[in-house]
């Protein structure tokens, strides 16, 4: 058996960073990633046998906690049939139903691979429809790893120090503008000057890769109403969020209806997977029945989508989300209490699944806030509870996710963690 230590050792020869996403190195808190062995529930063993309770889920997919069994008997049984045909299958267009039907604003959606793909894909799409070319996005703001989207983007590009991506051509950023996020006024004046060149505006309704940061009041239906008047597609990209929040998303949950909408993680259940979709008008731009190119050899992939559909008959249980919702206030309402207790500067933000966490006084929700935090606190805090057997994201720029299989007990043993971690937070762990 390998330790956690002979695997990056291993890793670090073969594969850049010793990991094959960033974000999973421990770069900005220091030390060596664990290598999970195996998955169950709310926790995950690593290698050497070491349990930890999962704040990440995986990146924010596994909200009904690690290997459901239906989920679980649901590929086993696709697989059986064939992983893959490079034909229409009959579960893409369940999918396809089911998201629809989910979520009111899409009237058509198409499958693909990944967030990444699905939010490149939409930009392509506003382009197309608009023959604009210029997009927005918002500072700390993370869309994936495409071209336009590695300008002031969140995530491990802020966790890094890399928010502007060498590799990218100039002329391509340059068609890229930023705002700060939860600032409408800058948006207004923005779109006052070169409203009419933009092809489309991406936001993460609620900002979960620069930390957790949640919409002001009536932030995103100024976005709505700005867009409109300005003729500028207006895309939520609920990768993060969708399924989460509500089963709506975060458009349900603000009663916001964008034109254009981004999924993944969620909808995948585990398994690699994105979607677009939105506007009947706009989604039949895209080809085969228009002429804005996407396509995919693996898209729609029968495996995933029976992953994805069993995750979606989960959510959709009456009173999921209420329950998720309320594990949430009882992890973070403790946090809060915890930190107090240990005379910590601390505060949090929440929402239903979700969360963050930010060693200030004040409250969050700004990306200047954000980074303002005091950031090697947090990286202690992480280090000490990752030593007390609860895993948080590896960088204070990332959203907290709990699922539906943390119980009481389980927020009960972080809340210890967290108490003793909090009074040691200065001491040399
Ligand atoms: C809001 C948001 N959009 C897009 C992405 C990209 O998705 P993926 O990592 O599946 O490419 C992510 C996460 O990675 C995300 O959080
Ligand atoms: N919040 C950041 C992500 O979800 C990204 C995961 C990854 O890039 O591995």
């Amino acid at each position: 058996m390998n330790t956690n230590h002979e695997l990056f050792q291993r890793a670090l020869k073969n594969i850049p960073g010793g990991v094959n996403s960033p974000v999973r190195a421990f770069k900005s808190v220091g030390g060596e990633p664990f290598f999970t062995q195996r998955a169950q529930g709310a926790y995950l063993w690593d290698v050497e046998g070491k349990r930890y309770i999962d704040y990440i889920g995986s990146w924010g997919p596994m909200i009904a906690g690690h290997n459901p069994p239906s989920v679980l008997e649901a590929v086993l049984k696709t697989a059986r049939d064939g992983l893959s045909f490079g034909t229409p299958n009959p579960l893409e267009v369940t999918m396809a139903d089911t998201l629809c039907r989910l979520v009111p604003s899409l009237q058509m959606v198409r499958m693909v691979n990944s967030g990444t793909e699905a939010t490149m894909a939409a930009i392509r799409l506003a382009r197309g429809f608009t023959s604009r070319e210029k997009i927005i996005k918002f500072e700390g703001c993370y869309h994936g790893h495409g071209d336009a989207f590695l300008v002031k983007a969140g995530s491990g590009a802020l966790t890094l120090g890399v928010p502007n991506s060498p590799g990218v051509p100039k002329e391509l950023a340059d068609l890229t503008l930023t705002l700060p996020y939860n600032d409408l006024d800058a948006a207004k004046d923005l779109f006052a000057k070169i409203g009419d060149e933009v092809a489309c505006v991406i936001i993460e309704p609620i900002a979960g890769n620069m930390n957790c940061i949640l919409p002001r009041d009536g932030y995103l239906q100024g976005l709505r109403d700005l867009c409109t008047q300005h003729g500028i597609l207006l895309v939520f990209d609920e990768v993060m969020t969708g399924f989460r929040v509500a089963l709506g998303g975060a458009q349900q949950l603000y009663g916001v209806t964008p034109d254009l909408s981004t999924f993944g993680k969620i909808i995948g259940g585990g398994m690699p997977v994105g979607a677009y979709g939105g506007r009947r008008d706009i989604m039949e731009k895209i080809a085969p029945s228009g002429p804005v190119y996407q396509a995919g050899t693996l898209s729609g992939n029968p495996v995933a989508m029976a992953a994805g559909l069993a995750t979606l008959a989960l959510v959709e249980q009456p009173g999921f989300y209420d329950e998720l919702h309320r594990k949430t206030r009882l992890l973070t309402d403790g946090l809060l209490a915890v930190a107090t207790d240990a005379g910590v500067p601390f505060s949090i933000t929440r929402t239903c699944g979700m969360f963050g966490l930010f060693f200030t006084s004040e409250h969050v929700e700004t990306y200047q806030q954000a980074t303002a935090c005091d950031i090697p606190a947090f990286n202690r805090f992480f280090h000490g509870m990752l030593a007390r057997g609860v895993y948080l994201a590896p960088s204070a720029f990332e959203a907290g996710f709990i699922s539906a299989a943390h119980d009481e007990n389980d927020i009960a043993d972080t809340l210890t963690a967290a108490s003793s971690a909090f009074k040691n937070l200065f001491k040399v762990f």
